[in-house]
């Protein structure tokens, strides 16, 4: 795997002229995008409506570490105002969004996605990340015309804040747990407003000559507790399915449904449900003809707080897997070491601990009898 330090500034930097492109430049040109078998399996779709909908919230972040979910009350019209204003936004001249650059090392503004520095292709889209309030950003793009931009941001994230504390909810009794079992400070009416900082980030596919051959976003699992995805009505979120009697992991599409919100549960849920809920590999393609736009709502806990496996799913034969981290901490991990974050934090099994042991003992005992041996 590649390391951050081997990769050119260029990842930063790059222009994104995709519409101007009549085919797929090297620098884009991935070896074969679509080289799994597709499922038709699906993603469950929950009603948030739905008396049940916290044992099928359980069942499908053990199955499939994501849901759709219907019924979460996030007006349509917001939704529409959300997708134009994401348009609006890449629609502006590329000299123009470079002025919002996010700079090396950076987290808020225009740029490639961090993991994109773990690849030696270039991923077809382009990204903008927002981190708390938009304003300051929004007024890079357009000095004196934010305001649409700004309002379409801050009410959905007003929407999303309690949407995501009651998706937190639902996930937590679905494990049997109740809200005041856990140090986690699962959002009463008094803390709601003071959870983490939210972080948005804006997503454009471009439509591109050749979708084979080129990566929208490369796979990944989020960092977060959970992400709230609007996917707009064009195709492309793919999701890696392993419950498949072949016993082989297949790429499966989400598809849109009108009014859905996407939720794919992140890696600070795998660790809190000490590996139950599933944080799902997930990537998006591209396709000819359509530009594709997705708004991710990355939902964490505060900054401070340390996240670990709850206590009460932990048996005398399973202690925890996972050592306790922030969220800043974990992204800190996720940004250096891609895919191998969660496993440099997992603990040791007992068995494994023993087994260490005894090898340790082993190595002793030998190189002790070979120094021996030399006297
Ligand atoms: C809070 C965050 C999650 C994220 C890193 C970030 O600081 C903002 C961008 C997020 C994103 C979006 C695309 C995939 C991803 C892995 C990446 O490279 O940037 C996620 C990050 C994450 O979940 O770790
Ligand atoms: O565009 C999509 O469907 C996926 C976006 C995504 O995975 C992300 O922003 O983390
Ligand atoms: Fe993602």
């Amino acid at each position: 795997m590649p390391s951050l330090s081997d990769q050119p500034l260029i990842h930063h930097l790059q222009q994104f002229e995709f519409k101007t492109l009549p085919e797929v430049p090297d620098s884009h040109a991935w070896p074969v995008v679509n080289d799994h078998p597709h499922g038709d399996d699906a993603v469950p779709v929950i009603d948030l409506a739905c008396p049940d909908a916290a044992r099928l919230i359980g069942q499908a972040c053990e199955e499939w570490g994501a849901f759709q979910i219907t019924g979460h009350g996030v007006p349509v019209d917001l939704l529409d105002r959300l997708e134009a204003q994401t348009r609006r936004l890449f629609s502006l001249p590329t000299g123009q969004k470079l002025k919002a650059a996010r700079s090396p090392g950076g987290v808020t503004g225009y740029g490639v996605a961090n993991i994109s520095a773990f690849f030696s292709k270039l991923f077809w889209s382009e990204g903008f990340t927002i981190v708390g309030s938009p304003h300051d950003e929004a007024r890079k793009l357009w000095p004196d015309d934010s305001a649409e931009f700004c309002g379409a941001i801050e009410e959905y994230t007003s929407w999303m804040k309690p949407l995501g504390c009651r998706l937190m909810l639902l996930m937590v009794a679905s494990l049997g747990v109740s809200a005041g079992d856990i140090d986690w400070p699962v959002p009463s009416k008094e803390t709601t407003h003071e959870a983490a900082l939210p972080v948005i980030q804006l997503n454009s596919y471009p439509a591109c000559p050749d979708p084979d051959r080129a990566m929208g976003l490369a796979e990944h699992t989020d960092s977060s507790l959970f992400t709230i995805l609007y996917q707009g009505n064009v195709r492309g979120l793919q999701l890696l399915h392993g419950n498949h009697p072949t016993g082989r992991a297949r790429w499966v599409t989400v598809p849109p449904v009108a009014g859905a919100l996407v939720v794919n549960v992140g890696d600070l849920s795998h660790i809190l449900s000490n590996g139950r809920f599933q944080s799902v590999t997930h990537r998006a393609i591209v396709n000819r003809t359509q530009t594709r736009i997705s708004v991710a709502y990355f939902y964490g806990p505060p900054a401070h707080f340390k996240i670990s496996p709850i206590e009460k799913l932990m048996g005398p034969q399973q202690g925890p897997a996972y050592r306790a981290v922030t969220w800043p901490e974990y992204l800190t991990l996720k940004r250096r070491l891609y895919n191998q974050a969660l496993a440099s934090i997992r603990l040791p099994t007992e068995g494994e601990e023993s087994r260490t042991n005894t090898s340790e003992m082993i190595t002793a005992a030998y190189t002790r009898r070979h120094e021996e041996a030399k006297v």
